[in-house]
């Protein structure tokens, strides 16, 4: 009998271009899926609803996967610590895989339960680095160190061969009716719904959950003359559907990142003019900033903590609790600021360009601690991701790794520039969408035009709240050099 193998699914829930999946498939047809729903992770304060819901579909659409190949995905809802060596030593598997992630705690955990099947015997396998196109310690400076800054990074990182997707495992074996009822006593459960969690998201996703979405979204991107070829022109315009709205299927896996850079480079390769080559590169650098963040992640994993730099550490923040609320539910008085914000309660995503504003505006105009925002953010959006967003955070709160550390951002200058019809306003803030554009744009909106309307006047003033927080910043800046 062939022996049994247990894959544990962790951020890459699918079948095709999974490195550790396909290795697991190596060893044995015997391969059995496992996803383990932790509490520790399900009852953190910085779970979103949305967060789950596109997770719990993915598994979902996993489960289908598993069945088409001929086996299955077990569910466990515990203790991956004790619930998995648990599950494994019941089904007698011989060894348990998995990706390698680079986040403290599952670090930690992966560490935990290697540790509980080295006890009972039973192997796992544990090398691959699946979510990357380069593990940590692939790109190093020439002291060999780890960069702290991305530009360099990015010439290191695209100048390295990328790897190759790699095939869906196929023709499994699943468990026997006896093995299965051994699975059940084992502490195997059926895939709860979000809500039966306790999530409520009632809102949909921009981009569908599961694999076949995914690929299908990845494959309009790329076509021809399709988003990618005009990327770098239109990314920044948050009322552009422009971006690939992939990110919630990076963060789960949905998607193989191997698959992701294929299709980009034939892309690349496909381009006639230089133009369109630009546009090409300047995504392939986004997915570049993606790795970037997980590498330092790795190597720093006291950012996820707090701030990079000195001046930021014990910063003087008023952390005023009703600013706090109103760039919450988007009632700033600043409709750049607001659209964003509304776009992420009701969405579970916000555009780029407007994380930037937001952030930079809770933390430069509100003089409140970023890590608020951070934990906001984890809270709502859908792609929450602890690297991407606290390197998105740091690096707009001035805290992070970043050589030209203090930007302001102006959301006057920026809705000039990146809304400039005041399209993404309007969409987003009904209750002011008949004034001019000038007025939306500039936030100089008159009191009785206000009347009515139920939206607030601007609830701070950026010209004086900035020059508050550069003085701030140069005292701290002097009080770290003494
Ligand atoms: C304050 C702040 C918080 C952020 N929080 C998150 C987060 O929690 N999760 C998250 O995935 N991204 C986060 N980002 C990065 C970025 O905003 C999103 O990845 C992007 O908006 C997702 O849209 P897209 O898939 O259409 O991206 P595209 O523009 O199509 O980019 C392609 C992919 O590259 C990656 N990517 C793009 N920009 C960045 C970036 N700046 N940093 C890291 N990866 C990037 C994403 O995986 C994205 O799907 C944050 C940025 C800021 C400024």
């Amino acid at each position: 009998m062939a022996d049994l193998v247990l894959f544990w699914h962790r951020r890459d829930l699918r079948l095709s271009d999974n490195l550790g999946l396909a290795a697991a498939r190596d060893r044995s047809a015997k391969l059995i899926g496992l996803f383990c729903l932790d509490p520790g992770i399900l009852e953190a304060d910085d779970v979103a609803p949305a967060r789950v819901a596109y997770m719990i579909g993915c598994l979902e659409a996993l489960q289908d996967s598993y069945k088409a190949a001929g086996s299955e995905l077990l569910i466990l809802q515990d203790n991956p610590i004790k619930a998995i060596p648990k599950l494994a030593a019941a089904l007698g598997a011989v060894a348990v895989y998995w990706n390698r992630d680079v986040e403290p705690y599952s670090r930690q955990r992966d560490t935990d339960v290697a540790q509980a099947l080295k006890e009972k015997g039973i192997e796992m396998h544990t090398k691959t680095w699946d979510q990357l196109l380069h593990a940590p310690g692939e790109v190093r400076t020439q002291a060999g160190d780890p960069y702290t800054v991305y530009t360099p990074f990015w010439r290191n990182w695209i100048g390295q061969a990328k790897p190759e997707p790699v095939p869906a495992p196929s023709n499994l074996t699943g468990l026997s009716p006896k093995e299965k009822s051994t699975a059940k006593e084992a502490g195997a459960t059926e895939l709860p719904s979000a809500k039966t969690l306790g999530f409520t998201w009632d809102n949909g996703f921009l981009l569908d959950p599961g694999e076949a979405p995914a690929l299908a979204q990845l494959e309009n991107f790329c076509e021809d003359d399709r988003e990618i070829a005009a990327y770098d022109q239109q990314r920044d315009f948050p009322a552009i559907p422009g971006t690939s709205t992939l990110s919630a299927a990076h963060k789960f896996g949905a998607i193989g990142i191997r698959t992701v850079w294929a299709a980009a480079d034939a892309a690349y390769s496909r381009c006639r003019s230089d133009e369109t080559h630009a546009n090409v590169r300047v995504w392939q650098q986004e997915l570049a900033w993606r790795e970037f963040y997980q590498h330092v992640m790795y190597f720093f994993p006291e950012l996820a903590e707090g701030p990079h730099r000195e001046q930021l550490k014990d910063f003087p923040w008023d952390n005023d609790k009703d600013l706090f609320q109103a760039w919450c539910e988007g009632k700033t008085g600043y409709p750049i600021v607001d659209a964003a914000m509304r776009q992420l309660n009701q969405t579970g995503w916000m555009h780029n360009r407007c994380r930037m504003i937001v952030a930079s505006f809770l933390s430069k105009d509100l003089i409140i601690d970023w890590r608020w925002g951070e934990k906001y953010f984890m809270q709502h959006l859908y792609d929450g991701d602890l690297s991407a967003n606290n390197g998105g955070w740091q690096w707009s709160a001035s805290s992070g790794m970043d050589p030209k550390p203090l930007r302001i951002f102006n959301p006057a200058s920026q809705a000039k520039k990146y809304d400039p019809e005041a399209e993404y306003i309007r969409e987003w803030l009904p209750e002011i969408r008949h004034l001019d554009t000038q007025m939306l744009v500039t936030g100089d909106i008159p009191a009785e035009e206000l009347e009515g309307t139920g939206y607030p006047a601007a609830i701070v003033n950026h010209k004086e709240r900035q020059a508050i927080f550069k003085a701030r910043y140069s005292a701290q800046k002097d009080k770290v050099k003494r």
